[in-house]
């Protein structure tokens, strides 16, 4: 690599994802030069094949579920989804998979777009696969920051090559539904897919190869979207996983499944998980292993790497695959590498402003099924798992004069976790219509450690579904 064809900024992202977006917004706001690599489209997959595709295809039909209920409302919304106007709606929400409003934004921010194919040369330095085909040489003076997501993850299946399974990409930009869509996989991806096209007229089969849905959720959450998700009239079926599968000469996908069984459908969906974009972006030339997740400390720095210059921040270090976990991993890498470039001291304690705790602490998620499954911080099974002693406290939203307001035949339920020691919040989960927007007061409560004997004096307002909390606060008092 000679110098003379090598450009030398402060900070280097690889990937223009919302977290590289952050990474870089936060550096360049510090005044460090900062440029951005994208090999795809700027905004990453959560723009254009992931959060917003999926909730703009998933709204009409939670909204027309809790509305047919709604005495009075029920005839005037019954009737079948426009689903034209509803995939018109996805593809703007989804920008028309062009990225001229997110390259203004890099732009106005100060940020340097270059866009092709980026990979580690070593230490501090890049290289840029452009679209022309030419090689753009970088060199950093402060940092590295590994912003390349993930991608879907395709089970080990036999000729599956051949098959032209949908992925998550496909599932969020179809331009119609199939008659027939076979989901495999019973997590995120798969109850939200399932819920959406089952809406918009496709007749879904949702296998799961565990014995219920969103299995790493409390379980009170997968059997809630299970009875709704079969009133709606998906297939749905549990401890089962597909051993084969063929597309016909017709199109049609023949599936064997692991019971025995046989299925046929127009489309099969792997929503399998995650993989890491890792696999040729270089790692090997900083001693890491291509395809590998990339392990971080909390500071986001990559812990295998000397030097403190490598970060990876977002899907890539599979901390938390949540666009705005990712964001907030954003922010404090940002704030790591700008006080390092000062040669300022970090301050990485616990909820310290460079140390990504809540990471571990409190993510929250929410499942946009219905009903919705809102989550932050520890389940039941996790709390065992890592020998933490809590308490379990239950309440059937559906009693709360808010919850029958908000739709008569409301059913709901949520748990919070109290540590016993600490006597504080450390887990909570809601699975029932309209719980979403209850999510930031649990993830305020476990963040701020709010001693019970204060939530006392967080009135929630009557009639909302909020009063679950005083009602959580009663059951434990009572019990
Ligand atoms: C169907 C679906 C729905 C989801 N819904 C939600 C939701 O509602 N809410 C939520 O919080 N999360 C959701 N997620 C998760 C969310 O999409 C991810 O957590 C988020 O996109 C991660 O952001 P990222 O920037 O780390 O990675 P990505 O969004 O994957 O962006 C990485 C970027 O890096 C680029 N890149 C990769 N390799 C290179 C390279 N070598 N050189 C240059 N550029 C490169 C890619 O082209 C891409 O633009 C969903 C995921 C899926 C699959
Ligand atoms: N609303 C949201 O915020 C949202 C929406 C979608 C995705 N996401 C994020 O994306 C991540 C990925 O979601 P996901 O649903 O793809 O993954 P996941 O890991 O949540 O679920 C994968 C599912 O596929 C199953 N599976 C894996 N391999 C299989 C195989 N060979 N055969 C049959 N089943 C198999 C697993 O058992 C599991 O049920 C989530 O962890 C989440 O953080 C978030």
């Amino acid at each position: 690599m000679t110098t003379e064809n090598i450009r030398t900024y402060d900070v280097i992202v690889i990937g223009a994802g919302p977290v590289g977006e952050n990474v870089a917004d936060r550096t360049s706001a510090a005044g460090l030069s900062t440029v951005i690599v994208e090999s795809e489209l700027v905004g990453g997959e959560c723009s254009y094949w992931a959060c917003e595709p999926s909730k703009a295809l998933l709204r009409p039909a939670l909204l027309r579920a809790d509305a047919v209920h709604v005495p009075g409302l029920g005839p005037a919304v019954g009737g079948p989804l426009d689903t034209e106007a509803v995939l018109a709606h996805r593809d703007r929400m989804s920008a028309d998979w062009k990225d001229d409003g997110q390259v203004e934004w890099i732009k106005s921010a100060g940020i340097e777009l270059l866009r092709g194919h980026g990979r580690l040369a070593g230490e501090r330095e890049v290289s840029v696969q452009t679209p022309a085909g030419d090689t753009v040489r970088l060199r950093a003076r402060h940092a590295v920051a590994v912003c390349t997501g993930s991608r879907a993850a395709r089970p080990p299946l036999p000729g599956i090559e051949n098959l032209r399974p949908w992925t998550s990409r496909e599932a969020t930009s179809a331009r119609k539904p199939p008659r027939r869509l076979a989901v495999v996989g019973a997590g995120v991806v798969g109850v939200e897919m399932a819920t959406a096209w089952q809406a918009l007229g496709s007749r879904v089969t949702l296998l799961a190869r565990e014995a219920g849905l969103l299995p790493r959720m409390e379980p009170f959450a997968g059997e809630l979207v299970t009875e709704r998700l079969r009133e709606a009239g998906a297939d749905v079926r549990f401890n089962v996983s597909v051993v084969a599968a063929e597309r016909m000469r017709d199109g049609e996908v023949r599936i064997t499944l692991s019971d025995g069984g046989e299925l046929t459908a127009d489309e099969i969906l792997f929503a399998t998980g995650r993989a890491p974009r890792s696999e040729d972006i270089g790692l090997d030339t900083v001693g890491l292993a291509p395809g590998d997740w990339i392990a971080t400390d909390d500071s986001l720095a990559v812990t295998a790497v000397p030097g403190n210059w490598l970060y990876a921040v977002g899907d890539v270090n599979r901390r938390a695959l949540f666009t705005h976990q990712g964001k907030y991993q954003a922010r404090i890498a940002g704030a790591v590498i700008t006080a390092r470039a000062r040669g300022e001291e970090l301050d990485t304690g616990r909820w310290a402003p460079h140390s990504s705790t809540a990471d571990t602490e409190a993510v929250p998620g929410v499942v946009f099924t219905d009903p919705e499954v809102a989550s932050v911080g520890l389940t039941v099974r996790e709390a065992e798992r890592t020998g933490r002693a809590v308490e379990v406290v239950d309440y059937e939203i559906g009693h709360l004069a808010g919850a029958l307001q908000y739709r008569p035949d409301y059913r709901g339920k949520a748990r919070v976790l109290i540590d016993r020691d600490r006597q504080v919040v450390v887990g909570a989960t809601f699975a029932g219509p309209g719980v979403a927007e209850l999510l930031y007061s649990a993830t305020v409560a476990i963040t701020a450690e709010v001693p019970l004997e204060r939530l006392w004096h967080a009135v929630p307002a009557f009639p909302t579904i909020s009063e679950v909390w005083l009602r959580l606060l009663e059951t434990r008092r009572d019990s």
